[in-house]
């Protein structure tokens, strides 16, 4: 599958780099970002996955979480794609902020008019790995999975349905029917983020779930921060560290 490189920039003794290619799951153009550390350029390198929230593309996390001198540090790959498909005429894709165009929540739709563009689990679980893994010096027996928000969410429904293929796991939801190998669990939540006081977010039922099923689970309750980058900028040291610990056991 050939990709265009969009952008590429000298970053963290590394590369910042997007690229585009045609999507087959998605039936349109797919940007992703790909973080390269000086260590790709002799070996390959264990790749953490990054998915975005609401409203994102490629470029939030790339631009606003200061992820790259600690994947260069660690010699970790980060690729984050864009959040759902785009332009593909699906109606009322445009309609809201919380679904569609900027939110396919990481699922397969099943039903019309979705169904043929909107599978995002497909693309971040098998189509986007392999065109990473073909394309890049990535080591495909060592990944992971990581995101905020509805990106955190599909972070573990991703781990949750492919038992073994993540090494580690960052998400904030129920862990309930989970019978795979080990989860370590790092979940960072700021006490002032709007959409928790919203009761959109409800942390309390994965740390209540976690300790029944006896799943490790740091939750750190952080005073002040709210739902936005600047928070995931100020802990994002920690989780590329807490995944380095599994990529380069
Ligand atoms: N409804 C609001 C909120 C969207 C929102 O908070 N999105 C989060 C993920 S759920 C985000 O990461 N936004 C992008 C950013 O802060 O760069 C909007 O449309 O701006």
């Amino acid at each position: 599958m050939a990709l265009t490189q969009v952008s590429s920039n000298k970053c963290a003794g590394g590369f910042q780099k997007v690229f585009e290619h045609d999507s087959v799951e998605l039936k349109c153009k797919m940007k992703f970002a790909v973080f390269l550390p000086p260590k790709a350029e002799t070996h390959k390198c264990p790749v953490l996955y990054w998915i975005s929230g609401l409203t994102c593309t490629e470029q939030n996390f790339i631009t606003k979480a200061g992820s790259q001198l600690a994947a260069a540090d660690n010699g970790i790959m980060v690729v984050a794609p864009d959040t759902s498909p785009r332009g593909c005429g699906v109606e009322g894709e445009d309609d809201g902020w919380d679904l569609g165009t900027g939110a396919g929540f990481y699922v397969d739709a099943t039903q019309e008019p979705w169904k043929s563009n909107y599978r995002m689990y497909s693309y971040v679980t098998r189509e986007l790995p392999k065109l990473i893994n073909d394309n890049f010096p990535a080591d495909p027996e060592r990944m992971s999975i990581s995101g905020h928000s509805m990106g955190g969410h599909g972070a573990l429904i991703c781990a949750l349905k492919n038992p073994g293929k993540y090494k580690a796991y960052d998400a904030t939801v129920l862990a309930s029917g989970y019978a795979g190998p080990p989860l370590d669990i790092l979940l960072d939540q700021g006490r002032d983020d709007q959409f928790l006081s919203a009761s959109q977010l409800l942390p309390d039922n994965l740390i209540a779930v976690c300790s029944e099923k006896k799943i490790p689970v740091v939750f750190r309750l952080q005073p002040g921060y709210d739902h936005s980058y600047f928070f995931i900028y100020s802990f994002i040291n920690d989780h590329i560290k807490h995944h380095a610990k599994y990529l380069n056991a």
